[in-house]
């Protein structure tokens, strides 16, 4: 089924950098205002998979594919309950969403969940923007009655900055969940849920594991209570420096030398573990056609990526940590940032992009059968 975005484009729009550059538009979704930290996305295709996404919360996305929406919405796609971007910025919307699984246009979609839009942005110039000055503040606001420049200048300048976040907890789940394994049940994982994304504990299902998936604020008694073969530590929200929760549990399965994976966060979080430090990069990844080097292989893999911050680790040589040596085993091509960590006297690795990506690329997706191999090989 299809619907036609109906009164789009009626309500003037504006878009507000904390740096005073504006940009004027139409609404697109909810008419309202809000706040968050401007990024851009260059995926061209999985906006459902974006806008559910819950490491994108207090984010407002700017996507540089001109045309969104075109199709609609389904109800297979989310990666979670509900969208989590703040706001969401696009150039040309679908003015007729056409899928054979769409069952609601995107406009109609975000207005029912309360998310502020804009569109009619020249998307391009403002993804340049950010570029050339970097992630910032950003405010969105509609209606036929809107303040003064210089008022809402004020307000973006008050909204929280994105640098010292801690916003695991406000994403993550309240109580345990059991993800069952498909087919033969071969291993139980413990995963840490720090804004985990629905396929995450699917692709290990398909696997043949359970997943116990665990609020943010689990202990290592709570880890262990699942009786894990391995521990997973999830994507999420916020700056990595404030995750010191998150953190000492690692620190407690890295003890215990149980096979541990973590995939975006869960990477910053082993960064931290081993003792390297965390830093904001200028703009960020975001999309799904990154270009990452499996330094073990050589391989070069396109992944989907969602972060803003990253791991500082030398890239030349192995570190010693209190965990035993550890490299740096994946890196992007772009600008060499880690996208990935091992450790080479324990079964603990991770990466910093996303080998569960639903809307693909899947040239990662063998990093869930790295697990596994850990897991089969404490086993044996
Ligand atoms: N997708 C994620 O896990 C993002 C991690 C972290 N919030 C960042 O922006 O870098």
């Amino acid at each position: 089924m299809t619907t036609s975005t109906r009164g789009a484009g009626k309500v003037p729009a504006v878009l507000v950098l904390e740096d005073g550059r504006i940009f004027r538009g139409r609404a697109y979704g909810a008419v309202g205002v809000t706040f968050g930290e401007a990024v851009f996305s260059t995926g061209m295709t999985g906006y459902q998979e974006t806008l559910t996404d819950p490491s994108y919360h207090r984010q407002v996305v700017v996507m540089t594919a001109p045309h969104v929406g075109n199709t609609g919405v389904n109800d297979e796609d989310p990666e979670s309950k509900r969208i989590w971007v703040a706001g969401y910025v696009v150039r040309d919307p679908a003015r007729t969403p056409s899928n054979w699984r769409s069952r609601r246009s995107l406009d109609d979609e975000l207005r029912a969940q309360g998310v502020v839009g804009i569109s009619g942005v020249d998307t391009r110039a403002l993804t340049r923007h950010l570029r050339e000055r970097g992630a910032m503040r950003v405010g969105i606001f509609s209606g036929n009655a809107l303040p003064d420049e210089g008022t809402m200048l004020t307000e973006v300048r008050q909204a929280p900055e994105m640098e010292g976040a801690d916003l695991s907890a406000e994403v993550a789940t309240k109580e345990a969940y059991v993800v069952p394994a498909i087919g033969e049940k071969k291993f139980t994982v413990a995963a840490v849920d720090l804004g985990i994304k629905g396929m995450t504990p699917h692709r290990m299902a398909e696997r043949g594991i359970e997943v116990h998936v665990l609020p943010a604020t689990a202990t290592v008694d709570d880890v262990y209570a699942v009786n894990p073969d391995g521990v997973f530590f999830s994507n999420g929200p916020g700056d990595p420096a404030t995750a010191d929760h998150a953190v000492s549990v690692m620190q407690g399965v890295l003890e215990r030398k149980t096979p541990l994976f973590g995939i975006c966060f869960g990477n910053q979080i082993l960064g931290r573990a081993l003792g390297f430090g965390t830093y904001k990069l200028k703009y960020g990844h975001r999309g799904i056609n990154q270009p990452v080097q499996d330094r073990t292989t050589g391989k070069v893999e396109v992944t989907a990526h969602n972060h803003g911050f990253a791991v500082d680790a030398p890239l030349d040589q192995a570190s010693e940590t209190p965990y035993g040596r550890a490299e740096v085993s994946h890196v992007c091509l772009n600008d060499n940032v880690v996208e990935g960590l091992r450790l080479l006297d324990r079964p603990a690795f991770s990466v910093q992009y996303h080998p569960e990506a639903a809307a693909g690329p899947h040239d990662a997706a063998y990093l869930f059968d790295r697990f596994v191999s850990l897991m089969e090989g404490q086993r044996a």
